[in-house]
């Protein structure tokens, strides 16, 4: 399968490298700064599964040199969602389908009206990784999956030769079944630790032994379930202590991407998380209190 990167960094690097190691063909879309750096560095990955190292990856700056693409994983973060959309309509009008893997969900709405509603998978990943001042993919969590399914019927095809690709892949490649309640129930869960651990600048270990700040993640984990339900999707309190215990089971120094980021400075996606949040509760005429505070203490930071 020819697959594109578009977005290489400590996310679609990553999955990018492991397909690359398992024969997959390859091709990473980057802008200038980065194509400079993986030429200079190549491709490094180190992970608790195990390192690879790509010397030359296939770099290409333009869409335009591609000449064909049956995948793109698309993996930049929400507030660089725009700036994808031109190189992602030449990759579409090639025949390529766009599975996107950005936390959040509305991107989704917005890839759908731009590229079509056939040209786009539901997507998501579990994975903690970064990149180290080279370039390089520092991958330190115990998991990193990759789940993906069809947002209909027609993209059963893709899906077939997405998990062909990943069968011998060293990461775990989930087809859902149902991958709109599988992306709400991440953007549930997303929203509520990276809120917290944000915007109290604190990783999630600080969180549990205080329960008056634990309680304010599970506010969030409630507002996100009653949005998901005004949404029509069937989140349920099962998922909402799912989503609890897994907040429960982390290791005490386990921190969020937006929290790494607001450590390095970096700009934050709490526009696409929480800010996507507040449109869509909007909308749909209902309020989400403990949210919107968030919300308002990460700004700042954004
Ligand atoms: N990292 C993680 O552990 C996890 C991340 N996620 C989600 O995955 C998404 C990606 O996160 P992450 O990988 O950490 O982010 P990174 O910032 O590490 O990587 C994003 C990459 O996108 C590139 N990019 C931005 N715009 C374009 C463009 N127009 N064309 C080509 N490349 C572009 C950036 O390149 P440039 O250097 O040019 O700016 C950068 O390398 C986010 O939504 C995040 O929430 C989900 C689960 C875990
Ligand atoms: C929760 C986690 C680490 C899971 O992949 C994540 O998505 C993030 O912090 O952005």
């Amino acid at each position: 399968m020819k697959i594109v990167v578009v977005g290489a960094g400590a996310l679609g690097a990553y999955f990018g490298a492991r397909w690359q190691e398992a024969g997959q063909d390859v091709t990473f879309l980057v802008r200038p700064k980065r194509a400079d750096q993986l030429r200079k560095n190549g491709l490094r990955i180190k992970s608790r599964e195990g390192d690879y190292q790509l010397e030359r990856p296939v770099l290409v700056e333009d869409a335009g040199e591609i000449q064909q693409a049956d995948l793109v994983l698309l993996a930049v973060k929400g507030y660089h969602l725009e700036g994808t959309m031109e190189p992602l309509q030449v990759l579409v009008d090639k025949g390529a389908k766009v599975l996107p893997v950005l936390n959040g969900i509305e991107h989704i709405s917005i890839l759908q009206k731009r590229l079509g509603k056939d040209a786009v998978l539901g997507g998501l990943s579990f994975i903690i990784s970064t990149l180290d001042e080279q370039g390089g993919v520092e991958h330190t969590s115990p998991f990193h999956d990759l789940v993906f399914g069809p947002l209909n019927p027609e993209q059963e095809e893709i899906c077939r030769e997405i998990a062909a690709a990943s069968e011998t892949a060293n990461f775990s490649a989930r087809w859902s079944e149902d991958i709109e309640t599988d992306m709400w129930k991440k953007y549930m869960f997303i929203t509520s630790f990276s809120g917290i651990t944000t915007a109290a600048d604190l990783p999630i270990g600080s969180i549990k032994k205080h329960p008056e700040t634990f309680a304010v993640a599970k506010a969030m984990l409630e507002e996100m379930k009653q949005l998901a339900n005004k949404k029509q999707v069937d989140l349920t309190d099962d998922h909402v202590e799912q989503a609890t215990q897994q907040l429960n089971g982390l290791d005490d120094a386990a921190t969020s991407s937006m929290h790494q980021d607001r450590r390095k400075g970096i700009s934050l996606e709490v526009e696409h998380l929480h800010g996507g949040a507040l449109r869509l509760a909007a909308k749909e005429q209902i309020e989400l209190p403990t949210i919107r505070a968030i919300y308002g203490l990460i700004k700042p930071f954004a």
